[in-house]
């Protein structure tokens, strides 16, 4: 092992027997999870944070903060390993009074493909690192009451409506429309139990906390992983019902609704366009397949392209947010649209959530199906990709639908 000079910070991984409950491990406040199919990262205690208003800002932070750490691996090339820097920015740094933010924590502990290993951060590290002590028992919120956050249901159909009635104008192509709901319990929410429910029920989807914003993305916005880049696209939704074959037929309907597929092809071009510049060799699926979660069908579509060597996950972060899955089409006019119509600071709900490593991989989905933890209350988020064919009601409907994961969560037990 090479010798650290004395003023800089060491960052050692070591490989390590299954820890078993990845979420067990978590600390009773400030945990930072990132977990998909019971594999993932939790990490804790806080080495450095640092808030910024771009992603172009903290990519060249998180550079030069990790270019000053001394790494020692026993995994080299194991993603997921070294120091790595979580992450969660705003959808809009100029229409919000949130800001976004990495944390690099002192611990993380992975696993990954039956693999699992340590990794401290610090200026002095043991020869034997030790483990986290595990938290103390997940609490149950306790019961859940609702109210409307910034606008009732029937005020933000009417805001669909106009935006229906402005696209119909040809104004623009699509915009995607969000809302809140406001959920309370009588005593401190534990955000662990939040995240330990998610990642039980919606196990394809990716559960993450970071800074208090706790949720079950289904969107992977980019992974940069070994010189390879894929961005799961989705957008065109239906509701599930409690009847298979029901839902066997509301997805084959959802795969041939022309209003859907509209919706998704916007979305796909979006992520096509953006990606280019940072790849080559990309593959873009001709049509989108049907993801099934328990609550939705979504139209999905994987792209896959090859790295060029510049550009980190979070350069293609930041070429890729917003995508037309979460503002629209074209982008700028969409944007305008959501600051003018939607009446909400989105704050970093359906920006891009995630992880970097020293070398720049890493993997950022869009914070989605999520809420934001504070004390007892939780601020629920979701949103609606509207098109000229999109029905106010319907748009709704789909909108509780999308926040069946957190409500589920929260309610649990
Ligand atoms: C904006 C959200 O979902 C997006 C992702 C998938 C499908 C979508 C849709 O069909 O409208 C949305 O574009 C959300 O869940 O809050």
């Amino acid at each position: 092992m090479t010798q650290a000079p004395a003023n800089r910070m060491r960052a050692r991984t070591v490989a390590i027997d299954d820890p078993g409950d990845l979420i067990g491990l978590l600390p009773d406040i400030g945990g930072l999870a990132w977990i998909r199919r019971g594999d993932g990262l939790v990490a804790g205690g806080c080495i450095a944070r640092q808030e910024f208003d771009c992603i172009a800002d903290a990519d060249e932070w998180w550079r030069a903060y990790a270019a000053e750490l001394h790494p020692e691996t026993e995994l080299a090339g194991v993603p997921g390993t070294g120091p790595l820097a979580f992450g969660s920015f705003v959808f809009d740094p100029d229409n919000t009074a949130h800001r976004s933010v990495l944390v690099v924590p002192e611990w993380i502990v992975g696993r990954r493909d039956g693999q699992a290993w340590l990794t401290r951060v610090g200026e002095s590290l043991p020869d034997d690192l030790a483990l986290p002590s595990p938290g103390s028992a997940l609490r149950r919120p306790g019961l859940i009451s609702y109210a409307d956050g910034s606008m009732s249901g029937p005020a933000w159909e009417s805001v669909v409506a106009e935006a229906v009635a402005r696209i119909k104008a040809g104004e623009l192509e699509k915009v995607v429309l969000a809302r809140d709901l406001l959920a309370r319990a009588p005593e401190e929410i534990d955000s662990r139990w939040v995240v330990a429910r998610l990642a039980e029920a919606y196990d394809r989807c990716w559960t993450f906390s970071v800074e208090g914003l706790v949720g079950a993305s289904p969107e992977m916005l980019v992974r940069r992983e070994a010189g390879l880049v894929t961005s799961r696209v989705l957008a065109g939704t239906i509701q599930r019902t409690a009847d298979e074959e029901m839902d066997r037929a509301l997805a084959a309907h959802l795969s041939r609704s022309s209003k859907d597929l509209g919706e998704h092809e916007y979305a796909v071009n979006s992520v096509a366009h953006a990606l280019a510049p940072f790849c080559s060799g990309m593959n873009v699926p001709d049509a989108p397949y049907v993801l099934e979660l328990p609550n939705v069908f979504h139209l999905a579509t994987d792209v896959t392209a090859v790295a060029r060597a510049e550009g980190s996950s979070l350069a293609l972060a930041m070429a890729l947010h917003p995508t037309a899955a979460v503002c629209g089409t074209p982008t700028a006019d969409a944007r305008l649209m959501i600051r003018e119509l939607e009446g909400l600071d989105r704050e970093r709900y359906s920006g891009p959530v995630g992880w970097v490593d020293a070398s720049g991989d890493g993997e950022w989905a869009i914070a989605l199906r999520c809420g934001r933890i504070e004390g007892n209350t939780a601020h629920l988020f979701a949103g609606c990709g509207v098109v000229a064919g999109s029905d106010p009601e319907a748009e709704l409907a789909e909108s509780m639908a999308k926040l069946v994961p957190m409500r589920d969560a929260l309610e649990a037990g």
